[in-house]
């Protein structure tokens, strides 16, 4: 993994509907400003429950039933407020790394009958783009002993402890089905294997 230098703002204090979170930016070299909302005292912990979250403005912003993604990261965080500590790494990677701009032309592809997978390829893109080296800076940087990763993603396991993460634990993200997203919960299921 190649060293890149981020740069982190200053801590913030965030209120929000499922309890008080402190907040964080930090940028990487290619520009991208990431969040990171922590709630309660996890320098140096071990066993934190950390959420890595990609950004999906349709989902998170807009609350589309075509992903799960919305249900999921209102879990998280609802989840790390009651445990009473955690981490949420809000990575901007929109579209499984592909872009805004791309995934709305794959929604368009989506329409007329192609899957999310399909969709990319028609794109001359790979199914997934991402990769998780500013989750794993977070996690250094914040010298976390044991992450118990709020995942249904086995690539996401598997990455973090390529790169030296101890991830002891997995805590599976609820994912809501409907009729718009049942077809896209099916391909995450069978094709790529998530564990739903
Ligand atoms: N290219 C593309 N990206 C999508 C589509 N639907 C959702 N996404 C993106 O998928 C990303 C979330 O990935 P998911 O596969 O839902 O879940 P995950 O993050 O791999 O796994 P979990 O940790 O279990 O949530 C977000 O960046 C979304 O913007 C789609 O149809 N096409
Ligand atoms: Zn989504």
């Amino acid at each position: 993994m190649t060293k890149i230098k981020y740069n982190y703002s200053n801590l913030a204090n965030l209120p929000t509907a499922y309890g008080s979170f402190k907040i964080q930016s930090f940028k990487d070299e290619k520009g991208n400003e990431h969040a990171i909302l922590i709630k309660g005292d996890v320098e140096n912990r071990a066993d934190v429950p950390v959420r890595i979250h990609s950004e999906c403005l349709t989902g998170d912003a807009f609350s589309s039933l075509k992903c799960d993604c919305n249900y999921q990261l209102n879990y998280a965080l609802e989840y790390i407020s009651m445990f009473g500590f955690g981490i949420i790494i809000y990575l901007r990677q929109e579209g499984r790394g592909i872009g805004f701009f791309n995934k709305i032309n794959a929604y368009n592809l989506q329409d007329n009958g192609r899957n999310t997978i399909e969709a990319n390829h028609d794109l001359g893109l790979n199914n997934d783009e991402r990769e998780y080296s500013a989750a794993v800076e977070v996690l250094n940087k914040l010298n976390i002993q044991s992450v118990k990763l709020m995942t249904n993603n086995p690539l996401k396991i598997e990455y973090l402890k390529k790169y030296g993460i101890n991830v002891i634990d997995r805590v599976s993200v609820i994912s809501k089905k409907n009729t718009f997203n049942d077809q896209y919960l099916e391909v995450k299921k069978h094709q790529l294997s998530h564990m739903l």
